[in-house]
């Protein structure tokens, strides 16, 4: 018979018993490996019968490469893949968790942080589908998004991957997901990986369970927490992702009372595939079997056998493939691990694939190329950026407000400040590079400092001056109506954010106290969680928090001079001293600056 793994129109579990019984043990673990982009050739993914290949941060065909030139790649990788005796399609899957981020001229949406803070689900799914036709632009069509993460502990260097520190916004927020793979249709069926097209991309809740509730927010350390805290707090959102249709699942590097996600079994196969029903397929983070063991690759045989009979199906392995395949080789072959286990992780990765509609549609759709940075999908970011915003404060006691600020400046407007005049710090971590950029050379996009320019009146004078010195403040100071400071934190990301302090970088605070002190003025804070502001806070006329707003810098201008009023709310409580961290909405002791949910609100002017 022809074969009928081939046919579309065959029942799916069909397709995949018939593909199933047709494999060689190589041809299993194969699917089962992932490998980086620049391993990946399409002789070595023929060799190996290699069933998927991913983009680390920052691994990009060629500097600043246009998607025609992704869609090159990934097609040349196809080829390879479609050329194996039974011509399996691979799955290239990349880090997509704030627009196309590795991707030059990508529109970069507000990290979650900020998207929390909107409280506006039904804009998250509007992004999710925004995204999902840029990444398609590249031809790719898996996505290690979206984070769902709750983070307790802004020390995390990840925390502003995590829509919030509450479970039940968290859980509001898996709408994106629906955004990135489309709706489950009316009467469809709830639970199981669903595709509705090839504009969306199959998408992945990470990293499961509990990254966001480690010791101090030590990046991949320990969760302690009982089996109830674990199921009230970090668990929620894997309900409704697995509802939602989520076609795959990343383990997350941390532990729970002391032991390896990665090395879990009873939370892996008894309780999300088992009790949570959850029928897509598990897979490792980078290097995420070497690190079960200390210190990591200690014993890799070891953590093969851990992280597989754990219930993890692919492995991001991502460099020493033959390793991999041969260590799981010789365990399979002595018994150690069953040809059943190896048959479930299969069957699940067979299952993505055939419902993703990627043996029927394997190579890039080339007429998506100029999805990537469109206009309408810079406008959508811009609204996103609009409604994170968090007013903190608007005037001092006894003041009137101070924003909406007048477009219209007799004396001129002093903006000050880093962060004012930095695309690469205002799109934070995982931006082009995996720990992100400074500077405005790294894409296309639109600094703070552009978006206020355009925003006053033509003629206004705004002068700016990343740090002006006494001096110059002094001689100007009766001049200037008022002042606009933006400053913040550098990019980071992972263990290179993790920080105990968390005060805000110099000359950050000096230049907070040098300009508010002498000039009317509006404080901007660029960052991925709330920072030290209770010693400046006095001194200031008007705070607003923009968490990493993205490329699309206007935003901040249209809620500034009242275009937009502000609508955000705090995703996270904001501390008064680290030393009352973790402090989370709901704890017997709370003496937050400004609480969970707090944010003031202006009227369009
Ligand atoms: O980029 C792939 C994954 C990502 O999806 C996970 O959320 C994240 O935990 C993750 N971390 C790495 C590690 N990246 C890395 C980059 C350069 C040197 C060493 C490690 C890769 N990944």
């Amino acid at each position: 018979s022809a074969d009928r793994y081939k046919d579309p129109s065959q029942p799916l579990n069909t397709r995949i018993d018939d593909l199933l019984g047709r494999m060689t043990l190589a041809e299993k673990i194969g699917q089962m490996s992932q490998i980086e982009r620049e391993k990946a050739t399409p002789d070595v993914i023929n060799k190996y019968f290699i069933g998927s290949v991913l983009s680390g941060g920052g691994s990009v065909p060629e500097k600043n490469a246009p998607p025609e030139a992704w869609v090159g790649m990934v097609n040349g990788m196809q080829s390879g893949a479609l050329s194996t005796r039974l011509g399996i399609p691979m799955l290239y899957g990349i880090d997509a968790v704030h627009g196309h981020g590795n991707v030059y001229k990508a529109t970069i949406f507000p990290h979650n942080v900020g998207l929390g803070c909107t409280r506006d689900p039904e804009l998250a799914k509007r992004i999710g589908a925004a995204v999902a036709l840029e990444v398609r632009a590249t031809g790719i069509p898996y996505i290690f998004a979206p984070c769902v993460a709750v983070c307790r502990d802004p020390r995390w260097g990840r925390c502003y991957e995590s829509f919030s520190e509450h479970p039940e916004l968290v859980q509001n927020m898996t709408s994106i997901i629906s955004g990135f793979q489309g709706e489950i249709p009316a009467g469809g069926t709830l639970g199981v990986p669903f595709m509705a097209g090839q504009r969306n991309v199959a998408a992945c809740s990470k990293h499961y369970v509990g990254d966001g509730g480690t010791t101090n927010g030590i990046n991949e350390n320990n969760t302690v927490a009982t089996f109830h805290e674990l199921l009230s707090i970090h668990m929620p959102p894997y309900y409704n992702a697995v509802i939602r249709g989520v076609s795959t699942v990343m383990i997350s590097y941390s532990s729970w009372n002391g032991l390896k996600m990665h090395a879990n079994r009873f939370l892996i196969t008894d309780f999300l595939k088992k009790e949570l029903r959850f029928r897509g397929f598990v897979i490792s983070d980078w290097q995420g079997l070497d690190r079960i063991t200390t210190p990591e690759h200690a014993d890799y045989i070891l953590s093969i056998k851990l992280g597989i009979l754990a219930g993890i199906d692919m492995v991001m392995i991502p460099f020493n493939y033959t390793e991999f395949i041969d260590g799981l080789t010789l365990l399979v072959n002595n018994g150690t691990i069953p040809m059943s286990r190896i048959d479930d992780a299969v069957r699940r990765i067979l299952r993505v694939k055939f419902t993703m509609g990627l043996f029927e549609n394997p190579y890039a759709d080339p007429s998506l190329t100029g999805e990537l940075g469109k206009q309408e999908h810079r406008d959508l970011a811009r609204e996103a950026v609009r409604k994170s915003l968090v007013l903190l404060k608007n005037g001092k006691p006894g003041d009137k407000p101070l924003l909406p600020l007048p477009k219209k400046a007799y004396g001129g407007i002093l903006v000050a400040g880093s962060h004012a005049n930095d695309l690469g710090s205002q799109c934070g971590g995982w931006t082009i590079t995996w720990q992100g950029l400074t500077g405005n050379n790294l894409t296309a996009g639109t600094t703070i400092l552009d978006g206020i320019k355009r925003a006053v009146v033509p003629g206004t004078d705004v002068v700016y001056s990343e740090n002006p010195d006494a001096g110059f403040i002094q001689q100007n100071k009766a001049r200037f109506d008022y002042a606009i400071v933006v400053v913040g934190e550098p990019p980071y990301a992972e263990t290179f954010g993790d920080n105990l302090n968390l005060t805000i970088p110099a000359p950050g605070p000096a230049i907070i106290q040098n300009v508010c002190g002498s000039i009317k003025c509006v404080v901007v804070i660029v960052s991925g969680r709330p920072l030290v502001l209770e010693p400046y806070i006095n001194t200031m006329n008007a705070l607003v928090a923009a968490w990493l707003p993205g490329t699309e810098g206007q935003g901040v201008a249209d809620v500034l001079f009242g275009d937009y009023g502000f609508t955000g709310k705090l995703s996270r409580t904001w501390f008064r001293s680290v030393n009352q961290l973790p402090m989370n909405v709901g704890d017997a002791r709370y003496d937050p600056l400004f609480p969970f949910g707090f944010g003031l609100e202006t009227q369009p002017s």
